[in-house]
């Protein structure tokens, strides 16, 4: 009954029987039927509250609103509240019976690394023996299903349909992305987390968040949220690691790999194929590569010790881990020209991957990087992200990303335009072109970085996303090369 899902909401004012049945909950009025309780939500495109009419013509049964229609109709409820956004938080949660609540949910935060430590706790505690659950870029997992992902961090009612279901399934834990747009839309509004995590912030989405400060703000959110009884785990070396802690009600707990902190890591050794750390005096063969892998591994592992996990056994899974999905996953030929496919979509990122290559290549071996923007994303990133891989690189390919509704070759000139007129380049608009380009020029040896797509199985172009991956067309254009 509507009244009952009301419990955690300042309800404004209401129109209507409030003793109403809801057996669905919605935003899109498109979806409305009879039994549902529609959200009219601001967005960035439109207002829902133009589409309350469209919803109740579909039959739905009460409406959420901040504004009450001018015409009001009968046999419909409407509730009043200042903010609808977090009005649908606390009622799908209610809605599904908190499932949040009897999970052990932690969020984890930060510009890069997000999916790499929320699949990499995934994968740890299911080593350990739990039934876990996943929200992530990737991938959303129930236990052992898989869902496919379309925002790091889905809508409030989508949340907690799929709690609800881990719950279900006997999920004990439960590991999400918290992305700084769910943050501001008030997505994961009226969850329980026992505890969150920040890897980073760096240089992204100030096309959303516009400045630097409010991108911080919203990554903030998260802590300040947090009550007493859960922890915060924070990134001691990072410039606002402490910022995003300092208005906190959870215990705050610190890792680093430079400055003093509760969990602390040394690199040790790094090569092609891994690296050994120093974790608070244990050493830990890794599988991942470079200084961010570090970070991630420790966020890892000191996520595991304050959920109370065994350290020898947290230990012994985190050396057996290998990559996850298109983060920093290679791809070799038979004669010897390795590739790496990895999610850089950011300067930040971009650097770190092309500095970790410059570590570990042998003399001779020349890096090629093929990197593109976004379209309808930040376009401050772009001149950076141009000139980082011209300056990191033997011979920077600039191509396309995904363009969306963007025109390809606008993008292409935004980020030449970070480059000095002396640069050499190579700028190919084709994606796939770029990539055959790069392998033509490389010889045995020679490293190929294909950068920003990752995992991703689609390029979108004019709004139409069309089948490609980057592990794919390199994988197909090294068996040719062989085939020579
Ligand atoms: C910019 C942004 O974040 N938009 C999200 C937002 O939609 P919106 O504000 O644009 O919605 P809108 O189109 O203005 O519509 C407003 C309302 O009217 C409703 N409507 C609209 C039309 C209609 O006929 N009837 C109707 O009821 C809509 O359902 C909506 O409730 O709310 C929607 C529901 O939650 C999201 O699906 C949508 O994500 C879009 C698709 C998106 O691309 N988001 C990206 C940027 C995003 O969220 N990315 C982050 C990760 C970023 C990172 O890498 O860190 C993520 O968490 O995935
Ligand atoms: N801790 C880190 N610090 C800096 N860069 C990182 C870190 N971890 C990963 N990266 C880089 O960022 C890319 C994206 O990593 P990952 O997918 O884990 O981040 P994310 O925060 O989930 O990103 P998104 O916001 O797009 O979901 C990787 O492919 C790698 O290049
Ligand atoms: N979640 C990120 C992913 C960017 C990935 C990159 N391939 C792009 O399309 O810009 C975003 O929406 O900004
Ligand atoms: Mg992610």
């Amino acid at each position: 009954m509507l009244r009952e899902l009301l419990v955690d909401v300042e309800v404004l004012s209401t129109s209507g029987d409030l003793s109403v049945e809801i057996d669905n909950l919605e935003f899109d009025s498109r979806e409305a039927k009879p039994g549902t309780l529609f959200f009219a939500m601001r967005g960035t495109q439109t207002d829902g509250h133009r589409f309350i009419g469209a919803a109740v013509g579909l039959g739905a049964s009460a409406v959420v609103c901040e504004e009450l229609p001018e015409e009001l109709c009968g046999g419909v409820t409407y509730v009043r509240v200042a903010d609808s956004t977090v009005a649908l938080g606390r009622i799908a949660s209610a809605f599904y019976g908190h499932p949040s609540r009897n999970l052990k949910l932690v969020g984890i935060t930060g510009t890069n690394g997000k999916t790499t430590t929320a699949t990499l706790l995934y994968r740890l505690f299911r080593r350990l023996g739990y039934k876990v659950g996943l929200i992530s870029t990737v991938t959303y997992c129930i236990d052992t299903e898989q869902r496919e992902s379309t925002h790091t961090t889905p809508d409030g009612i989508r949340l907690n349909r799929m709690m609800a279901e881990m719950v279900e399934r006997g999920c004990e834990y439960c590991f999400m992305e918290v992305s700084s747009h769910s943050l501001v839309q008030h997505r994961i509004e009226g969850l329980s987390f026992v505890g969150a995590v920040f890897s980073n912030i760096t240089h992204d989405h100030l096309d959303y968040h516009h400045t630097f400060a409010e991108y911080i703000r919203a990554k903030k959110m998260l802590f300040d949220a947090l009550p007493e009884g859960t922890f915060a785990l924070t990134n001691a070396d990072d410039r606002n690691g402490m910022v995003m802690v300092q208005n906190t009600g959870a215990e705050v707990k610190t890792y680093a790999l430079q400055a003093f902190a509760d969990f602390r890591c040394r690199i040790v050794e790094m090569h092609f194929d891994g690296m050994l750390l120093n974790l608070d005096g244990s050493e830990v063969w890794a599988t991942f590569l470079g200084r961010f892998n570090a970070y991630n591994l420790t966020a890892v592992y000191a996520t595991a010790l304050l959920l109370g996990a065994d350290r020898d056994e947290v230990l012994r899974i985190l050396s057996e881990l290998t990559s996850v999905s298109g983060r920093f996953e290679y791809v070799r030929s038979a004669d010897g020209v390795t590739a790496i496919v990895d999610y850089a979509h950011t300067p930040d990122a971009l650097q770190n991957v092309l500095r970790t290559i410059d570590e570990i290549r042998r003399e001779g071996q020349r890096i090629y990087v093929v990197v593109g923007c976004g379209g309808n994303r930040d376009k401050t990133k772009r001149p950076e992200m141009a000139q980082i891989a011209v300056a990191n690189s033997d011979l920077a390919i600039l191509t396309s990303d995904n363009p969306r509704m963007e025109d390809p070759e606008t993008i292409l000139e935004d980020m030449k335009a970070g480059l000095d007129p002396s640069a050499s380049y190579l700028a190919v608009t084709n994606r796939r072109e770029a990539i055959r380009t790069a392998v033509t020029l490389a010889r045995p040896g020679d490293i190929i970085l294909l950068a920003g797509k990752g995992h991703e199985t689609y390029q979108d172009i004019a709004g139409v996303k069309r089948h490609f991956d980057d592990k794919e067309e390199v994988s197909n254009l090294f068996a040719l090369r062989t085939k020579k």
